[in-house]
């Protein structure tokens, strides 16, 4: 008779382990002495102690070889919130993630970690310093926002001591940091194109952006603290760096900090909003005929010019969650890693 082996809990995959948190995730593994397999579409580097195992997590075949002999399984693959496909993100976000977890209880894994997204909750209207108690958004802004609610309550739901899969969902909000290949490009984007002149509102909305490693260490956090006799089972955890910013002084830091002038005048942020709204329907109609992604999206725009900061005590609590590194040296670091995006270069 064959003998399982037991998967040691030092064995760790990482879905989506090509990406921008990622692969940073991997990196920091790789430090405590974990051994990592990636599964990706897509393979971005090459690591010694890393096996990668390439193909889409749609596929549980694929995916099982991933998670042989693993015993706990990072899960932070998405397509990128910027896509408009929703066909896209039912597959991958909802279908994909039942097959993850299917294949997580075929493979014996013991613990499952997702990365959800604090904007579960968010429907483009002011949140101030909101905890994870808050209802899941019923109009969520987009559907990346519409799929990662599903896929969230799809993770939490598995959670099964009886089955021996347990699972909690990390909640990042606006995650910044060398190599992230959305936020600083695109802002670099529009300030090359003479977009970033203006400032949506009154410009003292506050908003959370966390530092990558600070989200990275609050996975592996809520990893080594998931047992079947801990509070976190099943739960939610906001992380964030806990230091709320006004989101046009964070954006005038970035800029600045590359070389760009900051943005100065200001623009209601209604008239914007529905300036964006009708961009997006025109895009949509003309879609057959022209194809073209204008910057500022009605999912920008309500992002830009609203509160959204979240509460991060539970994390705190739970899983002894503290940042470590704070706002201002995440920025620095930040700049500094994008020599080619200075102006200029
Ligand atoms: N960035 C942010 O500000 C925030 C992100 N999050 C969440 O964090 C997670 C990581 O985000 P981030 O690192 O920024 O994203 P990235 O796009 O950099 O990383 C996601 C990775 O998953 C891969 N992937 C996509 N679809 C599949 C698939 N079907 N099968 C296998 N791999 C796939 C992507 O490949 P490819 O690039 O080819 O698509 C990419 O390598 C996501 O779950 C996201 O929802 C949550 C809050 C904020
Ligand atoms: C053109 C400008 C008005 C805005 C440029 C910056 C934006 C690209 C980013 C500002 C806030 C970011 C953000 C996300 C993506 C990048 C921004 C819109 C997320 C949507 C990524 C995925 C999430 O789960 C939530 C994030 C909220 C903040």
């Amino acid at each position: 008779m064959a003998t399982r082996v037991r998967p040691s809990n030092k064995r760790c995959a990482v879905i989506g382990g090509s990406g921008f948190l990622g692969r940073h995730l991997v990196e920091k593994l790789l430090d405590r002495g974990y051994s990592v397999s990636v599964f990706d579409i897509r393979q971005s580097y090459e690591l010694p102690g890393v096996a990668f195992h390439l193909g889409d997590l749609c596929d549980k075949q694929a995916l099982l070889p991933a998670m042989k002999d693993v015993s706990l399984v990072f899960h932070c693959a998405s397509p990128a919130p910027a896509s408009d496909d929703r066909g896209l993100f039912e597959r991958v976000n909802i279908q994909g993630t039942r097959i993850v977890i299917q294949a997580c209880i075929e493979a014996g894994v013991q613990k499952l970690v997702l990365t959800s997204s604090a904007s579960v909750v968010f429907e483009g209207t002011d949140i101030k310093n909101g905890r994870e108690d808050l209802p899941y958004a019923k109009k969520p802004i987009d559907y990346y926002t519409e799929t990662k609610i599903e896929q969230e309550k799809l993770v939490l739901e598995a959670c099964d001591k009886e089955k021996g899969l347990l699972t909690v969902a990390i909640r990042p909000h606006g995650i910044f940091g060398p190599r992230d290949p959305q936020l600083v490009p695109i802002l670099v984007d529009a300030a090359r194109r003479g977009k970033m002149k203006f400032i949506i509102g009154d410009g003292t909305n506050l908003v959370d952006f966390t530092f990558v490693e600070n989200v990275v260490h609050g996975h592996i956090l809520a990893a080594e603290r998931l047992r079947p006799d801990s509070p976190i089972c099943g739960k939610p955890y906001h992380i964030t760096n806990d230091e709320p910013v006004k989101f046009w002084d964070f954006m005038s830091d970035v800029l600045v900090g590359l070389g760009y002038a900051a943005p100065r005048y200001h623009l209601p942020y209604a008239l914007v909003y529905g300036l964006a709204l009708l961009l997006w329907l025109l895009a949509l109609i003309l879609r057959p005929l022209v194809s073209f992604k204008p910057t500022f999206t009605p999912m920008r725009v309500a992002l830009a010019g609203t509160h959204h900061y979240y509460n991060c005590e539970r994390a705190k609590q739970d899983l002894g969650y503290k940042p470590v590194v704070g706002l201002k040296d995440g920025i620095a670091r930040t700049v500094q890693s994008y020599p080619h995006l200075r102006q200029g270069a």
